[in-house]
């Protein structure tokens, strides 16, 4: 068989406006598309054809995608397509490339080789740091505004002394002094937060002709997935990294823009076929994914949409269930409700999602799965490298790696508690800022001036000792050993313990964890010449990266979570007035974003959707009475099924009859726990919890209403 032939095989399991996108000639495409239409799909074929047919190297490939789990994903795709793997291909986030170029071109970024990445909460931390520092009453400005200032400034490409502000009052102008301050501290601690990382690039390109023209000459090929929630900084960056000759390759959906919030611009979308000429555009009509009645109510709810550039979907597929419908009568019943049904449906958990608006519903959630012991797992919840005791056994290996790092240093100085207090670590802090040095250095200065008096003095020697212990063996251990000798020494574990029992214990099983996680890294990247730096970016950059999809656990997200994935049942809960449409978008006049929100919700599904929504519910602390969702009454009322709950009617007798008898001291018998006693109670009704004392488990709290717990 020739290459052609070969290559015509791609276009086997295509209908024939999805093989015109594949095999499209070399220029700019742009599939303007529904859900579950398959734009995905044919990305990835649009790849494989490009390197079967001989018409582009891998390396000349670059494709863009919203997740890192999205990047793994088409990565695995295309290698079975191809049969192997095609080295050199590029593919990640925006972030995620442009750390990749960081790395490539650390000294004219300015950087150090060893720069770190900033999350958002360290980013947070810092500027309330700065606050302090340039002494603004963190009262009246709040720290969090200010960060949002920062990051909305950075996504507009505007460095702090080229921000033009709008408005002149006092907080606006704090801002813009913090982000002064900001800017300079990272610079000077090799510093780099999410959106730096798009920003130093799209300058070095910009800035520096002959990297631009590098790699305008080696990207011939450009693809971009989920192209809608693009934003201003991602658009210009893609311009500049697409040379003249470089072919786009851009899918899309206006219906499922749901980051405007994060300055996402539907309106690229429109620009792209102006700015690129000759972009051939392609729309998919057909969808692959859903029922006709999932797909019917979704071309429903979204046609309430007035600023659309205007689609439907069709499929072929079977008509399938109703819509269900369950009206709850609170978050808890509602939560019952769901992981009833899930019980009933069999034990392939994995297929079942539950997807909300927002990520605090997962608490009752989480509760009702655990009671019923099913396993499940929050996709993009808190993120493992986001757990605190990762991040404090993290940042001692970033100060071992660059000692500069002050936001490490910060974090672990006292931590654990070593008694240094604020009144060393201030003068530390005050000679940095007065020299233009690294907390590091100066403490060491410090040091050697006999700047620390008494205790102080001894534990800060200790502690500077210890870093500098580990700076040598990073020289010498594996990854994996390093990090394993830092929890051995450096007495995190014995703290946690001591601040709490069961909690400590299971951070210093998430600490374990850890070591196994540096293990599998080192066998993936043998190659890495820099092993524990690209893991430190690695943590930050990839804590969105489990595979949720390989084991059999539910799947609960946020709706903005679920994006470009789907599910063969989809549970979307709380469709209530204010919570989903959410108020704030309702105070802004934005349903319409929230619409698109539920149109993504529904097209996820792939068999079954069950809606559900609770007449109350604790909400900002608060137990509030709602109407159901405005979306529920756009679904033509023909598509749903109302269904009954059996438990339901039992429920409020049920709850008052097992409030009295659990009295606190009494014995008790739980299914899984095993036997134990009621050592406190609290809350009223159906929200009543026990705190039992297992003899053979520690104490837990439980909700008395749904748990399986007798007296004894
Ligand atoms: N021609 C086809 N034949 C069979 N299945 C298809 C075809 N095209 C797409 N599919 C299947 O339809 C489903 C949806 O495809 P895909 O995820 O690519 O759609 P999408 O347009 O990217 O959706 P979304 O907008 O939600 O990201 C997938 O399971 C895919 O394998
Ligand atoms: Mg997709």
């Amino acid at each position: 068989m020739n290459i052609c032939d070969d290559a015509s095989l791609l276009l086997n399991d295509l209908n024939t406006a999805q093989r015109e996108a594949v095999a499209a000639p070399e220029t700019h495409v742009l599939v303007l598309a529904g859900a579950g239409s398959g734009k995905t799909r044919v990305l990835v074929h649009r790849i494989a054809w490009l390197l079967q047919c001989q018409l582009a190297r891998a390396n000349h490939i670059l494709a863009v995608t919203f997740t890192n789990r999205a990047a793994n994903e088409m990565r695995d795709r295309i290698q079975k397509l191809l049969g192997y793997n095609p080295s050199g291909l590029l593919t990640g986030t925006f972030h995620g490339i442009a750390y990749y170029l960081l790395r490539q071109h650390w000294q004219l970024a300015q950087l150090p080789e060893t720069f770190q990445i900033l999350d958002s909460d360290e980013q947070l931390r810092l500027i309330k740091r700065i606050i302090k520092e340039a002494k603004i009453d963190d009262k009246v400005f709040s720290p969090k505004k200010i960060q949002q200032f920062i990051n909305a400034c950075k996504e507009k490409a505007q460095r702090a002394q080229s921000v033009v502000l709008m408005s002149t009052d006092r907080e606006t102008q704090a801002a813009l002094t913090v982000y002064q301050f900001y800017e300079q501290t990272c610079q000077q601690s090799g510093l780099v937060d999410f959106t730096e990382l798009l920003l130093k690039t799209y300058e070095l390109l910009r800035d520096d002709e002959s990297l631009r023209k590098h790699y305008q000459t080696r990207f011939k090929h450009i693809l971009v997935d989920e192209f809608q929630d693009t934003n201003y900084l991602q658009y210009e960056w893609l311009k500049l990294i697409a040379g003249p000759a470089a072919k786009l390759f851009i899918v899309g959906d206006d219906d499922q823009s749901i980051y405007s919030w994060r300055g996402a611009r539907i309106e690229n979308i429109q620009l792209l076929p102006v700015e690129f000429k000759e972009t051939l555009l392609i729309r998919l009509e057909q969808n692959y994914r859903s029922t006709k009645m999932i797909l019917t109510a979704a071309n429903a709810v979204i046609r309430n949409n007035k600023n659309r550039l205007g689609k439907e979907l069709w499929t072929n597929g079977t008509e399938g269930d109703p819509l269900f419908l369950y009206k709850a009568h609170n978050e808890i019943n509602e939560a019952e409700f769901i992981v009833h049904k899930i019980k009933l449906l069999g034990k392939d958990y994995h297929n079942n999602a539950i997807l909300y608006r927002t990520s605090s519903q997962s608490r009752v959630l989480e509760e009702a799965l655990i009671d019923q012991q099913i396993p499940y797992r929050i996709y993009g919840g808190m993120r493992f490298y986001e757990r605190a005791e990762i991040k404090d056994v993290l940042a001692y290996l970033r100060l071992a790696v660059y000692s500069d790092d002050d936001a490490a240093f910060e974090r672990i100085i006292n931590t654990p508690k070593r008694g240094i207090g604020e009144r060393t670590i201030e003068p530390i802090r005050a000679l940095a800022r007065q020299q233009g040095i690294s907390l590091w250095r100066a403490s060491r200065l410090l040091l050697a001036d006999n700047g620390f008096k008494g205790r102080a003095a001894k534990t800060i020697t200790e502690f500077l000792h210890y870093i500098e212990s580990l700076i040598e063996q990073t020289h010498t251990l594996l990854l994996s050993d390093l990090i394993k000798k830092i929890i051995e020494t450096c007495g995190l574990p014995d703290f946690y313990l001591k601040d709490n029992k069961e909690e400590g214990q299971r951070r210093i099983e998430n600490l374990a964890e850890l070591i196994s996680a540096a293990r599998q890294f080192e066998i993936f990247n043998r190659d890495e010449e820099k092993p524990i730096l690209t893991f430190l970016a690695h943590a930050t950059l990839d804590a969105n990266n489990d595979n949720a999809n390989e084991t059999n656990h539910v799947q609960l997200m946020t709706l903005h979570l679920a994006k470009g994935l789907e599910f063969k049942r989809v549970f979307l809960c709380g469709l209530e007035e204010g919570l989903f449409p959410h108020q704030n978008s309702l105070d802004e006049g934005n349903v319409e974003e929230e619409r698109r929100l539920c149109y993504v919700g529904i097209t996820r599904a792939r068999e079954q959707l069950y809606l559900s929504h609770a007449e109350t519910r604790y909400y900002y602390g608060e137990r509030s009475y709602s109407r159901a969702s405005r979306f529920i009454r756009e679904i033509p009322a023909e598509l749903i099924d109302h269904i009954r709950f059996n438990n339901a009617p039992n429920y409020q007798a049920n709850v008052k009859n097992k409030n009295e008898k659990f009295a606190i001291g009494t014995p008790v018998l739980h299914h899984k726990f095993g036997r134990g006693i009621i050592v406190d109670k609290e809350g009223q009704g159906e929200f009543t919890r026990i705190q039992v004392d297992f003899s053979e488990n520690d104490c837990k709290w439980i909700i008395l209403a749904y748990s399986d717990i007798e007296l004894l």
